[in-house]
């Protein structure tokens, strides 16, 4: 299937000189969540404007349902709902009229019963006639999902959608995305927590310094880099790691009483069953064990930390020539 979005060869450089994006080249599938990641500054919003229209590419082509974003900016427009990181509206118009006039904007003509659609799935409708200052803060949020869906897009941009959002909040947002991608949009969210993309998204991609360094499944990413670890409760502290095991991947706790052995996911041979014979001949034993895989938070800080590191070695190379 066609992608819904098609990003190629997409660079930045703003006015100032800087380089924001760097040869970007991305494709958004129909009906996924996507999860951009990156650290502050790393060009999400950049990334997330140019698409929707409100900075200019540099160079590079983007093309959103079928449509190339300049030379057929009015219908790519229409594909897209952006919900911004900050909430802006006029505080003394009803919920209503707001989604009503954002509808509007777009030139499509009235649809009430959409309206009312989208308003109840976003548990709003009681609040139709209300002032938007009356809202929660939770409410305002959700109502500036419902503007940016108000045209019916295909596609809706969060950027940032629960910063600064309550764990509970948090949760219902996510629910309310799931029901939004069940009927039929496709979601690109931006986000700093990590554990949103873990919880959310069905892709990751991962962006740096304006490159884009990664792009995978989220669930095969969390098996390709992820790192496992066998924890064993031991009866009898250990003062040190036993020098019969000195060549395994292990660590012992502070007090001595947990042994961690550690192993690669994607490995074949993972040597638990090596690790457990030698641990029975040095007559080492264990209360229990348990085991834990590492995070996405894990794997993003690694994954940007390497960069860095490869970057780094790079410049220092470029000096020494
Ligand atoms: N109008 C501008 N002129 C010059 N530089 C800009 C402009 N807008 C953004 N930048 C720079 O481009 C880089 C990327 O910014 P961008 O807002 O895209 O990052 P981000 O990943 O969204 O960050 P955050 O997570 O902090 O929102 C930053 O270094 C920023 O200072």
């Amino acid at each position: 299937m066609e992608p819904i979005i098609s990003i190629q060869g997409l660079g930045k450089t703003y006015a100032g000189g800087f380089t924001a994006l760097n040869n970007v080249d991305l494709q958004i599938k129909r009906g996924e969540i996507f999860a951009l990641l990156g650290p502050n500054g790393a060009g999400k919003t950049t990334l997330i404007s140019i698409v929707c229209g409100i900075v200019n590419a540099s160079h590079g082509k983007v093309t959103v349902n079928g449509y190339d974003i300049q030379r057929n900016y009015r219908k790519a427009r229409n594909e897209i709902g952006l919900v911004p990181q900050e909430i802006s509206t006029d505080a003394f118009e009803t919920v209503w009229a707001a989604v009503k006039f954002s509808r509007g904007l777009f030139g499509k003509a009235p649809n009430p019963a959409y309206l009312e659609k989208i308003l109840r799935q976003l548990s709003l409708w009681e609040k139709k006639d209300n002032k938007i200052i009356t809202l929660s803060g939770g409410m305002k949020r959700r109502l500036m999902i419902a503007k940016a869906l108000s045209h019916e897009p295909n596609v809706l941009f969060l950027d940032e959608p629960t910063a600064g959002v309550d764990v509970e909040l948090r949760q219902d947002m996510w629910e309310m995305v799931r029901g939004l991608q069940d009927s039929g949009v496709t979601i690109i969210l931006t986000t700093h927590y990590i554990e949103e993309a873990e919880e959310m998204a069905d892709r990751v991609g991962v962006i740096n310094h304006g490159e884009l360094v990664l792009v995978e499944e989220k669930n095969i990413l969390m098996q390709k880099m992820g790192e496992k670890e066998l924890s064993l409760n031991l009866p009898e502290p250990l003062q040190k790691i036993p020098d019969a095991l000195a060549d395994l991947p292990l660590s012992l706790s502070g007090d001595g009483s947990q042994l961690v052995y550690r192993f690669d996911v994607k490995s074949e041979d993972t040597g638990i069953a090596e690790f457990l014979r030698r641990l029975n001949a040095v007559n080492i034993e264990f209360r229990d064990l348990h085991t834990r895989e590492s995070s996405l938070e894990e794997i993003f800080v690694n994954l940007v930390n390497g960069a860095r590191r490869e970057r780094e070695e790079l410049l220092s190379k470029e000096t020494q020539e």
